[in-house]
């Protein structure tokens, strides 16, 4: 490649020229036959813009809030696990960039700077994502590490009762460090020869009986707003409305766990039908809530990587889709 890279592709290759193979893969690859990994591409192509003309675009502010927090646009850094394997300062190093961008980090239990590094490293607002562990405790203790270290809200990804079944850590026998936050509690070093290590990791330490229900859990051991991750269908949605989270993440995991699920952004606008309709089944609550909102709010705050507050997803319906307003 001639020059510094210019698109996310090209730094993708040098990624791809600088990682051991093994790391390489696992952050670039999605679950068996990586057609949901395809789709997440393909359907965003599909979408294309419509400009308008001569607007005054002299002066462009971006910015909105999540969670009450402001940042310069609508993105947030996705969590994403284990930074080191990329780079010695690891998620210091994207905490830094946020900072520096200001907008909101995600920072992944499965972290190797421990979430105490992370949070002395500089003032970007962090959110602490979370797997509840087999190992309850475990898991509470994280929350409460995370809530004494200012982290300002918990996202539960819901996602991963088993990791996804990827093929290239299968053959590659992908193993995890010995990561810093769990020293003491949990060995995240799972060696066996048969297959993805932290496959076997994952499905001897995650929880796959979490559930609904267990959020109630969740509420009793933190303060903190909670934000469930890994939603898909207006089902979930509006589930998540009925046991009262702050916010939910229409995600597929970067198509990393179920394959065949849809592509993220396919599912965005149902989703946020669904939470305003669930909103307004609330009753005169919800109802009254989304009408503040469209009085307060007039803005489009919908975020494109399709990370989204209950608030911001209603709000950008409200905004764009007058039947559903009227309905109410
Ligand atoms: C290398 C890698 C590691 C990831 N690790 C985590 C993780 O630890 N926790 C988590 O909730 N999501 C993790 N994700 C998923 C991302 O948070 C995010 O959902 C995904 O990259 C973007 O897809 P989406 O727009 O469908 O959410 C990871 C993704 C990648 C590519
Ligand atoms: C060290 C064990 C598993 C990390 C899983 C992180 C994750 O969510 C991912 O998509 O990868």
């Amino acid at each position: 490649m001639a020059g510094e890279p210019v698109n996310v592709n090209e730094f993708q290759e040098l990624a791809r020229q600088a990682l051991p193979k093994m790391y390489y893969d696992y952050y670039n690859g999605g679950a068996e036959d990586q057609h949901t990994l395809k789709e997440n591409i393909e359907a965003f192509r599909r979408i294309t813009i419509r400009p308008r003309i001569l607007v005054d675009v002299s002066r462009i502010d971006m910015s909105t809030a999540i969670l009450g927090y402001k940042t310069s646009a609508p993105i947030m850094i996705a969590p994403t696990a284990m930074h080191k394997l990329a780079h010695p300062e690891g998620e210091v190093a994207t905490a830094r960039a946020a900072s520096a961008s200001d907008v909101i980090m995600g920072l992944s239990y499965m972290s190797t700077c421990t979430l105490e590094e992370v949070a002395s490293s500089c003032d970007a607002v962090r959110f602490f994502q979370i797997y509840v562990y087999k190992r309850r405790d475990i898991t509470a203790l994280m929350v409460q590490r995370a809530e004494r270290n200012g982290f300002k809200a918990v996202i539960l990804t819901a996602d991963t009762p088993r990791l996804g079944r990827r093929e290239a850590d299968i053959k590659n026998k992908m193993v995890a460090p010995q990561l810093k936050n769990f020293e003491g509690l949990i060995s995240t070093e799972y060696v066996n020869d048969n297959g993805s290590n932290i496959e076997a990791f994952a499905a001897g330490t995650f929880d796959a009986s979490l559930c609904w229900m267990d959020i109630a859990w969740l509420k009793s051991i933190t303060k903190l707003p909670i934000l469930i991750k890994g939603v898909l269908t207006s089902e979930d949605a509006i589930k998540a409305v009925e046991v009262g989270v702050a916010g939910i993440i229409v995600s597929n995991h970067g198509a990393r766990q179920l394959d065949y699920a849809p592509a993220t952004i396919s599912v965005l606008e149902e989703i946020g039908r669904a939470v305003v309709y669930g909103l307004a089944a609330k009753g005169e609550h919800g109802v009254k809530q989304v009408i503040e909102m469209l009085k307060n709010e007039l803005e489009l705050t919908m975020t494109l990587s399709g990370c989204c507050t209950i608030n911001d997803i209603t709000r950008s319906h409200v905004k764009t889709d007058k039947e559903i307003y009227c309905r109410m």
